[in-house]
């Protein structure tokens, strides 16, 4: 997905916010981090990479078939449907086969902790649930593009770190996934960038190495480090500086863990 000479401006004569923006999506997939200070158009390059908003100038091509957005609340007053029903009618819109989506949805509110409320209507879930309910409605049809705008927020401990698990199951499916997210060390191996007078470019990151294990379930992690689980696989990120350090840790902990990979 590419953007050419993207620019977006609110009103004929209003100021640009985004101006001349040239970037491509990392190939293959990737997490993408959006950063930059309040006010300076990081929830619009997000709707316009969504395709929900359209640039003022410039274009936008080989957006995903299947891209999903997720912002940081779910307007689901007035909406006449249940949790289940709601993803069901969207994983439908989607493509997905009744069968499928419900199959989909229940597996995702189950994920997000939220599957007691499935049959409930969208009008009485708490603020939380219903940020969940928006959570699984993002991922439901395994999108090609996810779009999260401060998704995390609202969301409880553990369905924040069922968010982490599945954007690295995703992108490590070539999926492209770009957020926002006001916690810095959220996703820390994802590319980084940076908006800033009207420009996006690519934020300088610290040499880091991503070092992937296997092992017993009860196998300690060293602490400090962000693990993201995959099935049998747990990928952990840390700082150049200190990936002998997690390797040793990891290796003479009781139970140890058999190390698969280190990529830098
Ligand atoms: N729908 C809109 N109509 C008019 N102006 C808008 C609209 N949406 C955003 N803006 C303006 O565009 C600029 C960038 O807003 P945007 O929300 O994209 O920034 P942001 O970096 O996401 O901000 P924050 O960090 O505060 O969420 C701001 O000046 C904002 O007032």
């Amino acid at each position: 997905m590419r953007l050419e000479g993207v620019g977006r401006r609110y009103g004929v004569r209003g100021p640009w916010v985004l101006r001349g923006v040239e970037l491509g999506l990392p190939p293959g997939g990737g997490v993408v981090r959006v950063e930059g200070a309040n006010g300076s158009g990081k929830s619009t390059l997000l709707r316009l990479l969504a395709g929900i908003d359209r640039p003022s100038a410039g274009r936008i091509s080989g957006r995903p078939s299947r891209t999903a957005y997720v912002p940081e609340r779910f307007p689901a007053t007035g909406l006449p449907f249940t949790a289940r029903g709601w993803l069901v009618h969207l994983g439908r819109v989607h493509g997905l086969g009744s069968g499928e989506a419900r199959a989909r949805a229940g597996e995702w509110l189950e994920r997000f902790g939220a599957a007691e409320f499935a049959g409930a209507p969208l009008d009485e879930l708490s603020k939380g649930t219903c940020q969940k309910v928006a959570v699984a409605q993002g991922l439901l049809a395994d999108p090609g593009l996810l779009v999260l705008d401060e998704a995390w927020t609202g969301l409880d401990a553990a369905a924040r770190g069922a968010l982490d698990v599945a954007v690295g199951e995703l992108a490590a499916r070539g999926s492209t996934v770009v957020f926002v997210d006001h916690d810095p060390s959220r996703l820390p191996g994802a590319d980084r960038w940076q908006v800033a007078a009207g420009a996006v470019t690519p934020a300088r990151t610290a040499p880091y190495a991503v070092i992937t294990v296997s092992g017993p379930e009860d196998a300690p992690l060293p602490p400090d480090v962000v693990a993201v689980r995959t099935g049998d696989r747990v990928s952990l990120t840390v700082p150049d500086e200190r990936a002998d350090e997690v390797l040793r840790e990891l290796l003479t902990c009781e139970p140890p863990w058999s190390v698969r990979g280190v990529s830098r």
